[in-house]
């Protein structure tokens, strides 16, 4: 816990009055929120928008104002979490199940922090199973395709019934074993019909702090 709080309290002191701000998912972005929210009561002035309704539902408890995308173009600064992240920065994200909404709007920040404990930082990507976010129709042909990729694909599952999105779909847990190519295998997963979005974010970080059990925190 002190790790994932050292790395996303680093994250939030970069935020500046009157920024629009990306709300990222999981407990490392949980860190942040909390972090932001302080900050408002204190004064800070923002606007933020949610990559998930967990995300959204923290932010309203802590009284951080939202602003709908209808009303922006861009994101100043995006603050989120990663599963794994590797030597060139490329990510696999999506191990809560946010990974489309959290690329939707990593893609239009101007700036994407990624907040790691150190357990996340991998020489190649891969160990951690891919989430694939995938349409219902049809996910059976979907996860076959998937399977010719050269992984074993799992329907991830909660408490015995399929896991659904905040967007109604499934995620498929894609297990690599490793990703020699990353880029690649983005390119391939995405051109499946039935795919909605894979959990690779390549070349999207702008900055990636990681905390460790410590408490010191290191920019990479
Ligand atoms: O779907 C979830 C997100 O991609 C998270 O940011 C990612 O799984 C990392 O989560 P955590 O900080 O809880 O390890």
């Amino acid at each position: 816990m002190e790790a994932k709080k050292a790395a996303a309290e680093l994250a939030v002191a970069e935020i500046r009055e009157g920024m629009i701000v990306g709300l990222g998912t999981g407990s490392t972005a949980y860190w942040a929120i909390q972090g932001l929210g302080a900050r408002v009561r204190n004064g800070l002035n923002i606007q933020a928008v949610a990559t998930s309704e967990a995300s959204e539902n923290l932010a309203k408890e802590l009284g951080i104002p939202l602003i709908a995308f209808a009303n922006i173009s861009e994101i100043d600064v995006t603050i989120d979490g990663a599963d794994e992240v590797d030597a060139a920065w490329n990510l696999i994200k999506g191990g809560g199940g946010a990974l489309l909404r959290e690329k939707i709007v990593a893609f239009s920040s101007r700036k994407l922090i990624i907040v790691v404990d150190e357990s996340k930082v991998v020489a190649q990507l891969g160990a951690f199973p891919l989430p694939v976010e995938v349409v219902k129709f049809g996910y059976e042909l979907t996860i076959r395709r998937l399977r010719a990729l050269g992984c074993k694909p799992e329907v991830r599952v909660v408490d015995r019934q399929p896991f659904l999105t905040d967007n109604g779909n499934y995620i498929i847990d894609c297990n690599f074993g490793s990703i020699p190519n990353p880029a690649g295998l983005h390119q391939a997963i995405n051109g499946i019909p039935g795919v909605v979005e894979t959990g690779l974010f390549i070349g999207m970080a702008s900055q990636v702090i990681v905390g460790y059990k410590d408490g010191s925190v290191e920019r990479l």
